[in-house]
C-alpha cells in the first residue's frame, strides 16, 4: 500500500503547504517546563507559570512580528494559557493565521548498551492526546529525536529507532489530523569536520524516510526540521556559503519533492549565524523542491530574553527585538537578507557542550 489517506488529508496537504510559505516560518516556544527553567535561569527569573505566561505573552503580542510568521509550536502548558486580558493564546495566534503547533514528545532516554546514544519517548495515549489537541486548535506536532556523532556514532541501533520512532509518530498524528513535524537533530558537540556531519546527516535522513515510507505517512502533509550541515563545536568556524552548499547537497539527496518544507532547528548557533546560514542556503542557484525556512527556539529568542529579564518595563524594547529576528529570518527565507542588523547581544553564540535539553 502506499500513503495513508484518512480523513484528514486534504486538510493536513493544506496546513504543511501553507506553513511551508516562503516569507513566513516557525517560533518554536515549545521549550519544557525544564528547559524553559534553564532559559529563564540564566536571567534570575524563577521558573514559575506567571512569569512563563509573561514571556510567552510578550513574544505572541510582539506588534507587527506574526505575519514573518506562519506557525508557532508551543507546549502543552501555553497550549491552553491566555494573555493577562483573558484572551487564549490559541486565538491570538489563529487570528493573525498562525497556526498553533503543539510538542507531543516526552523527552529522550539512554538506550541501553550505547555510549549515551539516545531515543524519545512519548507514544503512550499519542493518538487520544493529538485528538485533544486537535479540539484545543493545533494542527501540527513535532516530535524531536537526538543523535549525536562520535567515533561509532550515529550507531545503527540509534538510527534505526530514531527513524522508526519518528515515522510512528507521524502516522499518529496524521489520522488525528495534525501535520508531523519530523525533528531527527543531529548535534553538534563534538570536533569532527563538515563532511562528517554531512555522511551522518545523509544517512540518518535516508533512513527516517525510508521508515516514513514503511508507516505509509503522507509525505505532502509533513515538515521536516533537521539539523544544518555544520562542522563539530570544537572544531573551527566555515562560512556560511560553505554550511549552506553542504546541507542543501545533503537534502537533495535524501528528501523527496513531495516534502512541502524543510524548517531547520538553530542548535545553539548565534541568532545572526542562524539566519546567515539560512540566507545563504536561499541563495544557492541549485533546484530545491522544498521551502528552506526556519523553526527556531534559541536564535528567535535569545537577546528578546536578555532584555526582557523579567521585567515588565523592558518588554517594548524586547519586543522590538523579537521583530528584528523575525523580520531578518524571514529575509532569509527568501535568500534576502543582508546581515549585520542584529545588534552585540545577537552574535553570541549559544553553543553550550554537552548540552541536556
Ligand atoms: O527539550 P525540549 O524542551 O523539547 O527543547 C528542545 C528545543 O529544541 C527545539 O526542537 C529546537 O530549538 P533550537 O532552535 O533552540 O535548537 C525546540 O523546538 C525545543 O524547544
Amino acid at each position: 500500500m502506499s500513503a495513508f489517506v484518512g480523513k484528514y488529508a486534504d486538510e493536513l496537504i493544506k496546513t504543511a503547504k501553507y506553513i511551508a510559505t516562503p516569507g513566513k516560518g516557525i517560533l518554536a516556544a515549545d521549550e519544557s517546563t525544564g528547559t524553559i527553567g534553564k532559559r529563564l535561569a540564566g536571567i534570575n527569573v524563577e521558573n514559575i507559570e506567571s512569569n512563563r505566561q509573561a514571556l510567552r505573552e510578550l513574544l505572541f503580542t510582539c506588534p507587527n512580528a506574526l505575519p514573518y510568521l506562519s506557525g508557532v509550536i508551543l507546549f502543552e502548558e501555553t497550549l491552553y494559557q491566555k494573555t493577562s486580558e483573558g484572551k487564549p493564546f490559541v486565538e491570538v495566534l489563529q487570528e493573525n493565521n498562525v497556526i498553533p503547533g503543539i510538542k507531543v514528545d516526552k523527552g529522550t532516554v539512554e538506550l541501553a548498551g550505547t555510549n549515551g546514544e539516545t531515543t524519545t519517548q512519548g507514544f503512550d495515549s499519542l493518538g487520544a492526546r493529538c485528538q485533544q489537541y486537535y479540539k484545543a486548535g493545533a494542527r501540527f506536532a513535532k516530535w524531536r529525536a537526538v543523535l549525536k556523532i562520535g567515533p561509532t556514532e550515529p550507531s545503527e541501533l540509534s538510527i534505526q529507532q530514531n527513524a522508526q520512532g519518528l515515522a510512528r509518530y507521524a502516522i499518529i498524528c496524521q489520522e488525528n489530523g495534525l501535520v508531523p513535524i519530523v525533528e531527527p537533530e543531529i548535534l553538534t558537540d563534538g570536533s569532527h569536520d563538515i563532511k562528517k556531519c554531512a555522511a551522518a546527516t545523509e544517512t540518518v535522513l535516508a533512513a527516517v524516510y525510508k521508515a516514513l515510507n514503511d508507516q505509509h505517512v503522507l509525505l505532502e502533509g509533513t515538515l521536516l526540521k533537521p539539523n544544518m550541515v555544520t562542522p563539530g563545536s570544537d572544531s573551527p568556524k566555515v562560512p556560511p556559503e560553505v554550511i549552506a552548499e553542504y546541507t542543501v547537497t545533503a537534502l537533495r539527496r535524501t528528501v523527496p519533492p513531495a516534502v512541502p518544507g524543510i524548517v531547520f532547528l538553530s542548535g545553539g548557533q548565534s541568532e545572526e549565524e542562524a539566519t546567515l546560514n539560512l540566507n545563504a542556503m536561499n541563495k544557492l542557484d541549485v533546484l530545491k523542491p522544498w521551502t528552506l525556512s526556519f523553526s527556531f527556539g534559541r536564535a528567535l529568542q535569545s537577546s528578546t530574553l536578555k532584555t526582557w529579564g523579567g521585567k515588565k518595563e523592558n518588554i517594548g524594547k524586547a519586543q522590538e527585538g523579537f521583530l528584528a529576528r523575525c523580520l531578518a529570518n524571514s529575509e532569509a527565507t527568501l535568500g534576502k537578507y543582508t546581515g549585520g542588523t542584529a545588534g552585540g547581544l545577537a552574535s553570541e553564540s549559544l553553543f553550550v557542550k554537552g548540552y541536556k535539553y
